[in-house]
């Protein structure tokens, strides 16, 4: 027999406590189930409001911090910071090395929105609830992203450390008919059927080539192709010798979706791995992938990768101010 469910409790995101606190499922409203039901513009427009009633900066520049990667947000200036559980429909951020906060502030002078942390669908999230924030940071007025992961290294010539520019991506859950843009689509976002070819900026590949030459890291700047697996586990050899077929570079568990959503509602994107492990495809080999040692070298890389995502922001504002006229801020318009 099915559980029953409570008739108190009827809400539009996640379920809540009964008077005798105990955990009810959010009411089956629609049709389809919670993986195909994605927040409504209206519900977005909602987090987004709550973020720009409580700020006075206005970014045009949006930054995803990887694992381990969220130092850079403490560089903010002039910053305002909202743990997720404050943010309207948020969700809770679980995993060591994710803050769980936006903080919104000046990168040197550059007002941009970051996320200290992500969502992963190994936590148990949905595809599209993973890359939720990307739309509330459309309508907050971003208008370009640099999504930066953490990931393992499968292209032999990589080193522990290098720093992989996205030049493509697969989408390995797209193959199996999952996707964080499946359910009924809004236009007001984007198109049914985005185009995913030059979802990673020709442009502002360059821009950061030349960033990381000027600041003196070109030796560890890479390009290549990101899969996102599902996780949590690291991967099995056999999977590994299979991705490197397919001709993947780097192994992560994130990025796709956020730069999906991104591109389906016409963000231009910037996204980078930090390769912090060595994929293993040797049957013999007795080191195990684990996240102690993401970490680990997430920290060892960071200044080098603060200051190059600092400089990639100012350079990218000074070009999108030279485009337009605008520094990187909505309030220049
Ligand atoms: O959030 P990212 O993709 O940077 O984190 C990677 C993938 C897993 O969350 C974690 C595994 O160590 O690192
Ligand atoms: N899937 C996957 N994700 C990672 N994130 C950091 N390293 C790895 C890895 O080796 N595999």
């Amino acid at each position: 027999m099915a559980p029953e469910r409570s008739q108190e409790t009827v809400t539009l995101t996640n379920g809540s406590l009964n008077s005798n606190g105990h955990y009810v499922e959010p009411l089956m409203k629609h049709p389809l189930p919670d993986i195909d039901r994605p927040y409504t513009y209206e519900v977005i427009e909602q987090s987004s409001r709550f973020l720009l009633e409580r700020t006075k900066h206005r970014p045009r520049i949006g930054i995803i911090c990887g694992s381990g990667l969220g130092g850079l947000a403490e560089l903010l200036k002039e910053k305002d910071v909202f743990p997720y559980e404050e943010i309207p429909n948020f969700p809770a951020s679980t995993v060591p090395g994710h803050a769980g906060r936006m903080v919104i502030g000046l990168l040197e002078d550059v007002p941009v929105i970051c996320m200290q942390g992500r969502f992963h669908c190994y936590e148990g999230y949905a595809l599209w609830k993973c890359a939720m924030p990307v739309r509330v940071m459309k309508l907050t007025g971003v208008t370009h992203i640099i999504v930066t992961n953490a990931a393992g290294g499968l292209n032999p010539a990589y080193n522990v450390g290098d720093i992989m520019l996205l030049k493509d991506h697969i989408n390995m859950q797209g193959f199996a008919g999952d996707s964080p843009l499946k359910g009924r689509n809004d236009e007001r976002f984007g198109p049914r059927f985005p185009a995913m070819n030059n979802s990673y900026d020709q442009r502002l590949r360059q821009l950061a080539k030349q960033v990381a030459k000027d600041i003196g890291i070109d030796q560890y700047i890479r390009e290549g192709v990101y899969v996102m697996l599902g996780g949590p586990a690291y991967e099995t050899v056999a999977e590994l010798r299979l991705l490197r077929m397919l001709g993947v570079d780097a192994v992560g568990m994130s990025t796709v979706p956020e730069v999906m959503v991104a591109r389906h509602c016409g963000m231009t994107v910037f996204a980078f791995s930090l390769i912090t492990n060595e994929c293993i495809t040797d049957y013999d080999a007795q080191g195990e992938a684990n996240h102690e040692e993401v970490i680990e070298t997430a920290n060892k890389r960071q200044n080098d990768l603060n200051l190059f995502v600092t400089r990639v922001v100012s350079s990218m504002a000074s070009e999108m101010t030279s485009a337009n006229g605008k520094n990187g801020s909505v309030d220049e318009n």
